[in-house]
């Protein structure tokens, strides 16, 4: 394990069910955005808000077929950590390695979500969370409870490079290109067959 003391990582979790050219547009994002040494794709165990997911190994083959570029890499600490709940992750982060910069990143239509997750306010006040903007989502996002509730936190895009050193809560909105692919369009796609 490299020394992490002084390094900037994004975390970024997701079900990937399956990883196509979205999340790469967001980890990418937020490597160049953020200015983060590294990006950790979490293959989540199981979403606790969503049906149940195919296997952890077939998603993260998904995750290997992007063919991640150098500084980005898929970790199983969440697997191993043996829970769902991203709160349990990121306190036995702060345990693990308490100097280290992480920051957890996420879409627009996870951050209108978050008052759903468990312990929210928690996951607020552990580390700083980037918001990748998602195509009709943005409104949404930014009129949600968690936006209002942390308006006085959010940090201003033009300063997301010192996203990592702040203290959280501490939040900032990522208005990029936008890129519109998900897993449930790719997913329906396959369900219906090749086109003729
Ligand atoms: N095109 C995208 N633009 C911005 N954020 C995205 C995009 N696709 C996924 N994300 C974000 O990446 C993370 C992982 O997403 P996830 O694996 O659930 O993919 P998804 O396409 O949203 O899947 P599904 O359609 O099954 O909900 C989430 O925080 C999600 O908001
Ligand atoms: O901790 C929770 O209650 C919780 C509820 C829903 C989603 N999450 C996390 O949100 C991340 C994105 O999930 P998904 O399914 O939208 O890709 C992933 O790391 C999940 O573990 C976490």
């Amino acid at each position: 394990m490299p020394d992490l003391a002084h390094m900037k990582i994004g975390l970024f979790g997701g079900s990937f069910n399956p990883a196509h050219q979205g999340h790469l547009h967001v980890a990418k994002a937020g490597l160049r955005e953020l200015g983060l040494d590294e990006v950790w794709w979490l293959v989540s165990p199981q979403n606790p808000l969503k049906p149940m997911q195919p296997s952890y190994e077939s998603r993260v083959e998904t995750v290997k077929a992007l063919a991640l570029p150098p500084r980005m890499k898929i970790s199983h600490i969440e697997r191993d950590s043996g829970t769902n709940y991203t709160i349990d992750l990121l306190q036995s982060l702060k345990r693990r390695y308490p100097v280290t910069q992480f920051v957890f990143m996420m879409g627009a239509d996870n951050f209108q979500q978050l008052p759903k997750w468990r312990k929210w306010k928690e996951i607020m006040s552990a580390y700083p969370i980037a918001v990748i903007a998602r195509p009709g989502q943005s409104i949404k996002a930014r009129l949600s409870q968690t936006a209002r509730q942390y308006a006085d936190e959010r940090l201003s895009e033009t300063y997301a490079g010192a996203l990592a050193e702040m203290t959280a809560p501490c939040w900032t909105y990522l208005t990029l290109p936008l890129d519109n692919t998900s897993s449930t369009a790719i997913r329906a796609k396959l369900a219906t067959g090749p086109e003729l």
